[in-house]
């Protein structure tokens, strides 16, 4: 792949990005990255974010000919210098010429939402696998799948990457053979204009809640709504979830740029929502603490049109993913799924570290999760307490350190709430003293309601509160999923995973 002068140009210049270019005898690049320590020979290399000058005398060295910047370094002398006024929107819109437009030859996807959009995104993509025949792509916080093949498949580093690597895997997607991909668009995405320029077939708003709001995201609780509404100014078939805080706003969004025929609400009870027909109704009609089943009515001409009408199993716990089963099917009708394709789908699906459950004998069951705010985790014991008012509710949670202060108290407030026993733990403590962050969870916990264990090493809290399990008992392990690192004092600390743990202290059981 090679990208011309001329033609970067151009681009920028119809987006008014374009402020000045400093020719240097080369004019086509066969490379593009943000990071000097992945430049190659006639690299252009984009200078964002945080940088540092010296970064640009690296990717020189290592023989990048071209940079883009919002101003010019003497480090670039002797390169082709295009100087533009925003360089996250420049490396959209080259990136996407880059790699030939890659998103024409996808049907893609996109979820935004505060919570829930790595679950709906796995059953959008169990579903698609049987429309497909697996030819479906995925860019989800877990896990990026652009191919079928196992060195096609890797851990992500970011909700969603850098648009570089956004257009690149879709290549990637489109030469092995993909025809769709679900992927999923955060709120720092739109911010850093890492989407830029990118329509998406579907898009779909699935609820939000003040969250990702500091100095290195969202300055304000509006900036963070107006970012998540981007998605839907950008897509040519919205979904909104109608029971969403500020749905006014967000369907105002939506209407803003689509027209109303590829507008679809759902709603849990709801048939209007401010006076607006919502096309598709759940009712829940099995609900257990390991799966549930929904059934899906269509209320609007559309909605019929659509024959989505019938019931659906969902192999996952968790009235809240019936929600995001809902917002699948709409998506994946739209990418003409057949109602055998869904059922099948949402049956069989899996999603690494969100609601796993183990059977733990006669210490009860076991829940790996990955809630870790407050609103993750009401919605979780909630639900349990809810499903099993008998049975003892243990949670094993901690804090991370040095980011998302307010959820100390957010989980005192849940355990407070729906928990019979908190084993408090180390998760992320990053800078601090893990002793700290238990002892501020700790003083938000109700303890006339909570009976409350301080264990700061993860794998023996773990494996208490699965001793501390009766037969009837429902043990949450929450925060971590299946994140296989403790970040520590600024290092990424390998560890097994919760998952893995859970099954070792099982194992033992087993074997005693
Ligand atoms: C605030 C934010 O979006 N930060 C992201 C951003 O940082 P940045 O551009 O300032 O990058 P930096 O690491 O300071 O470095 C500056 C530049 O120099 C380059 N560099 C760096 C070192 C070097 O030797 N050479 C070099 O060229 C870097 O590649 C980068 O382009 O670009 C980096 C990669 O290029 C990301 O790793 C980083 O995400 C940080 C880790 C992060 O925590 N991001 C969060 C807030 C985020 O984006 N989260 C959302 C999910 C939120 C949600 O659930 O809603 C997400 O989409 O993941
Ligand atoms: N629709 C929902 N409403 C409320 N809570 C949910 C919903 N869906 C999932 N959850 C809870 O939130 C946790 C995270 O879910 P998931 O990873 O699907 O969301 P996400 O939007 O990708 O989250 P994050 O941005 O934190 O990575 C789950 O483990 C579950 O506890």
């Amino acid at each position: 792949m090679a990208l011309g002068i001329d033609e970067i140009k151009t681009l920028l210049n119809e987006h008014g990005l374009l402020k000045e270019v400093v020719y240097s005898e080369h004019t086509s690049f066969d490379d593009v990255t943000y990071d000097s320590r992945n430049a190659n020979p006639n690299t252009l290399f984009f200078c964002k974010g945080n940088f540092n000058p010296e970064y640009l005398t690296m990717a020189k060295d290592k023989g990048s000919t071209g940079y883009v910047s919002e101003e010019k370094y003497p480090e670039g002398n002797g390169l082709t210098q295009i100087i533009v006024n925003n360089v996250q929107k420049a490396m959209s819109l080259v990136g996407a010429a880059f790699y030939r437009y890659p998103q024409n030859n996808l049907f893609v996807i996109a979820y935004t939402g505060t919570k829930g959009k790595t679950t709906s995104s796995y059953f959008a993509k169990s579903i698609l696998n049987h429309t497909t025949d697996n030819k479906t792509a995925l860019i989800s916080t877990i896990d990026t799948v652009v191919g079928n093949k196992p060195s096609q498949r890797f851990k992500s580093h970011l909700t969603t990457p850098e648009s570089l690597d956004v257009f690149k895997y879709m290549r990637q997607a489109v030469d092995n053979g993909m025809t769709h991909l679900v992927m999923e668009v955060s709120s720092q995405a739109y911010k850093k204009n890492r989407v830029y320029g990118l329509k998406f077939d579907v898009g779909i708003f699935l609820n939000i809640s003040p969250d990702h709001i500091g100095p290195n995201e969202h300055p304000t609780f509006a900036d963070y709504l107006h970012c998540k509404e981007q998605l839907m100014v950008n897509s040519r078939n919205c979904i909104i979830n109608a029971d969403t805080d500020h749905f006014a706003e967000v369907y105002g969004a939506a209407k803003s740029t689509t027209e109303l025929g590829k507008v679809y609400l759902f709603s849990r009870n709801q048939k209007q929502v401010n006076g607006i027909d919502v096309d598709f109704q759940f009712s829940s009609i099995a609900d257990t603490i390991n799966s549930n089943e929904i059934r899906v009515i269509a209320n609007t001409d559309k909605a019929k049109q659509m024959n989505l009408e019938d019931d659906y199993k969902i192999a996952v716990a968790g009235d809240y993913n019936e929600s995001n089963a809902m917002s699948a099917l709409i998506a994946t009708k739209l990418a003409n799924a057949t109602v055998k394709e869904a059922q099948e789908g949402l049956f069989n699906v899996f999603v690494p570290g969100r609601m796993e459950s183990y059977d733990a004998g006669n210490h009860g069951t076991v829940y790996v999760d990955y809630a870790h705010n407050y609103a993750s985790m009401h919605a979780l014991l909630g639900f349990l307490k809810a499903n099993n008012a008998d049975g003892k509710v243990i949670v094993v949670v901690g804090s991370p350190g040095n980011k998302g202060e307010d959820r100390r108290e957010g989980f005192g407030k849940a355990l407070s709430e729906n928990a019979d026993v908190a084993f408090l733990t180390t998760d992320d403590p990053a800078f601090e003293d893990p002793k700290d962050i238990v002892n501020e969870i700790d003083s938000y916990v109700d303890h006339d309601k909570v009976e409350v264990h301080k264990e700061l090493d993860r794998r023996l809290a773990i494996k208490k509160a699965i001793y501390a399990g009766d037969n009837n008992a429902m043990i949450v392990v929450a925060g971590k999923g299946r994140d296989p690192y403790q970040k520590i004092n600024g290092v990424d600390t390998p560890y097994e995973t919760d998952s893995v743990v859970v099954q070792n202290v099982l194992k033992g059981i087993e074997n005693e």
